[in-house]
């Protein structure tokens, strides 16, 4: 596996053994200037490339924060980019994402050389691969709210496929852990995996794994893939709709064989997986297109979820809102601010584009500045700034041309020192979205 694989496991925030195997092994033989991210238990949780937050102080910097300056200087950049310049170090990230402090690769080689067992690294066992979130996790009580709890229940109850539809940031993965919490199989695996983020040349060994041999550089005992690893429980296929036509062949043949082929493999494997996809693209009109299978949409579509999106159930803004100031006061060690008046009230005349995760984010922000209060002056700089995008936005989809929309991002890219997360956020799209839209316009 190459660097660059490593780095899009590290983007894709979901690693498994082999990964870590790989990234411990490179860092002993190439000194090389990847960091791990572990939280207090020692569990393995990403990887960060440390050139880029070396010359910063990562003191009092939230996890987000930390990576955000990892992902502005982009993948492809930060590979071109290692070298021996500059100490190779390890922060440790605490189980809230905070970091705590940093341990030196040396001091981490003392450990594993005087440790038996490892002592930061973890295998990631099955268990940590169940559903986190459960229908409690679900805040809000509108009618919206209270319709998709009702849906989750009876998706729950069955074992079909379902395909949840929803905007950028509205609980589609939040909904399918919900569902897979409340089923039969909650205590079997729960494993996602984000089609718009592998490439596309990955994502078939992703997905169905490989046998001994199979290619050059393939592991000696060959390789799971997410489908045998979820077998007896749940696999979530984030962003269906981002997949390319022949993988969309393979996944129809599994969900209607109950069957994978893993590459090299002489043999069809039957696993026991339920399928739960979501999408925010429009499915059917990229059917009309040809860029979706009709045969895999009916396939999927056996218990359609659509969740809309934040603006249209502005009455659980509240809620939401003070449910997150809890929250990230509690993981911060902070007294929950008191909230101005009027502040809801701006909350609910927003649109939020990136909907409840943009909200979240927002409200992590407000907590973060422990100004004690949040007071309307606060809102109102972050939403003229979005505001302003937007106008911009409105020029580009008059425009709704492929190089309006190219240059609006190489714009926003420069205004924001590539900073993907950042102009993502902005363009209310998902990063994987913004990903694909680099790929398709070839902007390095
Ligand atoms: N009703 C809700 N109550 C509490 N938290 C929510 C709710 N809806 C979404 N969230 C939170 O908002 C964030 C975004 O949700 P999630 O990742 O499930 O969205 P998504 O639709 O899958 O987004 P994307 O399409 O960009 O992947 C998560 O942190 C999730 O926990």
């Amino acid at each position: 596996m190459k660097a660059k694989d490593i780095m899009n496991c590290f983007f894709e925030e979901c690693c498994t053994t082999d990964h870590v195997g790989y990234v411990k092994n490179m860092m002993i033989e190439k000194q090389s200037d990847f960091a791990i991210v572990v939280d207090r238990e020692g569990r393995y949780k990403g990887v960060l490339y440390a050139r880029s937050i070396v010359n910063t102080s990562i003191e009092g910097k939230t996890c987000h924060e930390i990576m955000s300056e990892v992902r502005a200087i982009g993948e492809e950049q930060a590979l071109e980019h290692i070298n021996d310049d500059y100490k190779s170090f390890i922060p440790v990230i605490n189980r809230m994402g905070y970091p705590v402090g940093i341990i030196t690769l040396e001091e981490m080689f003392n450990l594993w050389r005087t440790e038996k067992k490892e002592p930061v690294f973890q295998r990631k066992t099955p268990n940590n691969r169940t559903a986190k979130y459960t229908i409690d996790d679900i805040i809000g009580n509108s009618h919206i709210v209270m319709s998709l709890k009702e849906s989750i229940l009876s998706a729950a109850r069955v074992r079909s496929t379902v395909l949840i539809l929803g905007e950028t940031g509205v609980g589609k993965e939040l909904v399918a852990q919900a569902i897979a919490n409340l089923s039969a199989r909650r205590f079997k695996p729960f494993v996602r995996i984000n089609c718009a983020a592998i490439p596309e040349n990955l994502l078939e060994s992703e997905l169905f794994g490989y046998e001994a041999g199979a290619y050059t550089g393939a592991l000696k005992g060959g390789n799971q893939g997410k489908f045998e690893i979820a077998d007896g429980g749940t696999i979530f296929l984030d962003e269906i709709g981002d997949m390319q036509l022949m993988m969309q062949a393979k996944i129809l043949r599994v969900l209607q064989e109950r069957e994978i082929e893993k590459i090299g493999g002489r043999y069809p494997i039957p696993v026991d997986v339920r399928v739960i996809a979501a999408t925010h693209a429009d499915l059917e009109r990229m059917i009309e297109n040809r860029e979706f299978r009709q045969d895999l949409y009916y396939r999927l579509n056996v218990i359609p979820i659509h969740i809309p999106p934040l603006r249209e159930h502005v009455e659980d803004i509240e809620p939401l809102f003070n449910h997150y100031i809890n929250l990230y006061a509690e993981e911060m060690g902070l007294t929950a601010p008191n909230v101005e008046r009027g502040v809801y009230e701006m909350l609910k005349a927003y649109h939020w584009p990136g909907n409840v995760r943009e909200l979240k984010n927002l409200v992590e922000m407000l907590i973060a500045s422990n100004s004690g209060r949040i007071a309307k002056g606060m809102l109102s700089s972050y939403f003229s700034d979005k505001l302003e995008y937007e106008r911009q936005d409105e020029n580009y989809l008059k425009l709704n041309s492929i190089e309006a929309e190219r240059e609006m991002i190489l714009k926003y890219l420069k205004m924001h020192d590539n900073n993907k997360n950042k102009v993502a956020d902005v363009l209310g799209i998902s990063r994987s979205t913004l990903y694909n839209k680099l790929k398709r316009y070839q902007i390095k």
